[in-house]
Parts: C-alpha cells; structure tokens; sequence
C-alpha cells in the first residue's frame, strides 16, 4: 500500500490553484501515454473554483481537452435541471466556449452519471421500493458505460474528492453499508437517505475507486479539521469513509491550513 501524502498550502486560494495545475499536467502526462485520459470528478464547495481554474487561462491551453473524458465519482439522484448537480456545476465551469477549435471538450466525453427523470410529483409520492428500483437502475445503466468505454477491469486514471465535515467521500457516507462494499464487480451503487439532502443519490464504490492509480482528496476550513485528522488517524474506518481513498500509486490529502489544523505532525 502506498503511503498517503499530506501537503499543506497557505489558504484556500493557493490550495485550489494547486490542484488545477497539479491535475491539468498529470491529464496530459496520461494524454501523451495513452492517448485519452479518464477523470473522476467530485462536487462539493472548492470544486467549483477548482474546476474553473482548470478551465481558464493558460491552464486550457495545456493540454488537448479534446482527449479528455469527465466521469462522476458521485452524484445527486435528481432532475437533470437542477442546479445542484454535480454535473452541471461542473459543466458551468467547462464552459466549452473556452476552448479553441480543435481542442473542445466533446459532449460524448462528458459521462454525467443519470438523473432522476421522474416528476416532483412521482418523487414525492414515490416509496422506498420505487425510489430503490430507480436507483439500481441508474447505478446499472452507468456503471455499464464505464465498462464500455474503460472495459470491466478499467479504472479511471485520475480521481479527485472533496471531503465532508463527517469525513464522507463522494456519496460514501459514515457508517453506511455502501463503505463495506467490497465486491469487485460493484462499480457503482445507490445511496437512499443519505444523511446529507437529497437522499437520493448515485456514487462510486470503494473496490472501483480503489483501482486509480492517482487518488487526491482536497478539502479546506476550520470545520474540516477533525474529518481530515481522523481520516488520517488510520485506514479503512467506516465510521470515516474518507479513511478507504487510496490509489494504487498516488494518494495524495492537499489542503489549506485551516483543514490541516488538527493534523499532528505537519
Ligand atoms: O455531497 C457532497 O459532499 C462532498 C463534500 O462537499 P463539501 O461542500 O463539504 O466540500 C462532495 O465531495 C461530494 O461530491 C458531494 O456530492
């Protein structure tokens, strides 16, 4: 198992900075390697800014988007509309206007994971067997485009997380049975009362995430301290779901100060 990595930055802005640098060059690393590179994004409050930092000049022009292909480790079970999507904040920010002919991101790489395509209606009234089945199928219809397009023993190349204040990754949440998931074949399952709204939600299971050579989690405040502290206290807690990221050549924790205050030895 490799070690994980801490590397602490002066604030948020420096730490956000960072990670889009950090990530642009290693995409274009595995461009010229392979060919095409594969990235699991995340959502959450530094994602955003990350994402546009990426997005922006004269990072854009570092590598050809035009290669590059943007899964979700997780998402919200919601309507496709709905601004808090993971997907579509993140779309925000790859504005495809951005980038110069030849070099645009193809809306055929951009793999949203589904949406709940039902009414306000149908979802208010729906019950936990309904809202189930919908799940499983939507976990089932993305997890077999990863394999068409990855194969059934493919792996993303990069993945990014944020971290919540409970120490949950993705959609991965304390104490819940998707973190115990250890069934190779499971790449991707849903999440029904989540303890963070919506409840409904679709995420990336540990086995699939576990497969990516490069894992970086970020994350930044005061109010994550603790999370990050115990996450970094040991391996495999369920009760700190982030304590399971690892990559099978890189994990790396990037965070700001405050995120790193309860850390001991930084
Ligand atoms: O719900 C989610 O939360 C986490 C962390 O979000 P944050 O706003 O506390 O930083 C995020 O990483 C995950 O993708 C998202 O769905």
């Amino acid at each position: 198992m490799n070690e994980r990595q801490v590397i602490v930055y002066k604030d948020t802005y420096a730490m956000n900075s960072a990670v889009a640098y950090r990530a642009v060059l290693e995409m274009g690393d595995v461009i010229a390697r392979r060919g095409r590179v594969d990235v699991a994004l995340t959502g959450g409050r530094d994602s955003v800014d990350i994402y546009l930092k990426m997005a922006s000049f004269p990072q854009k022009d570092l590598l050809d988007w035009s290669k590059v292909h943007l899964w979700w480790s997780d998402e919200r079970f919601i309507s496709a509309e709905d601004g808090e999507r993971n997907s579509l904040q993140a779309r925000q920010c790859f504005d495809k206007d951005v980038f110069s002919e030849g070099n645009a991101l193809a809306e055929g790489h951009i793999h949203e994971m589904p949406a709940d395509p039902r009414t306000p209606e149908q979802v208010a009234s729906a019950t936990d067997e309904e809202n189930e089945e919908y799940l499983i199928r939507a976990a089932q219809s993305y997890q077999d485009e990863i394999i068409k397009e990855i194969g059934p023993d493919g792996h993303m190349d990069l993945a990014v997380f944020g971290v919540g204040p409970d120490g949950h990754y993705a959609s991965l949440f304390p104490d819940r049975p998707e973190v115990l998931i250890t069934d190779e074949s499971k790449l991707v399952v849903g999440v029904s009362h989540s303890p963070k709204l919506p409840p409904l939600r679709l995420t990336m299971t540990n086995p699939f995430i576990r497969r990516t050579p490069k894992v970086w989690l970020f994350t930044s405040t005061k109010e994550k301290a603790r999370a990050v502290s115990q996450a970094l206290a040991g391996v495999d807690n369920p009760h700190v779901p982030s304590s399971f990221a690892r990559g099978t050549e890189q994990t790396l924790w990037l965070l700001d100060k405050d995120a790193a205050g309860e850390l001991q030895h930084v």
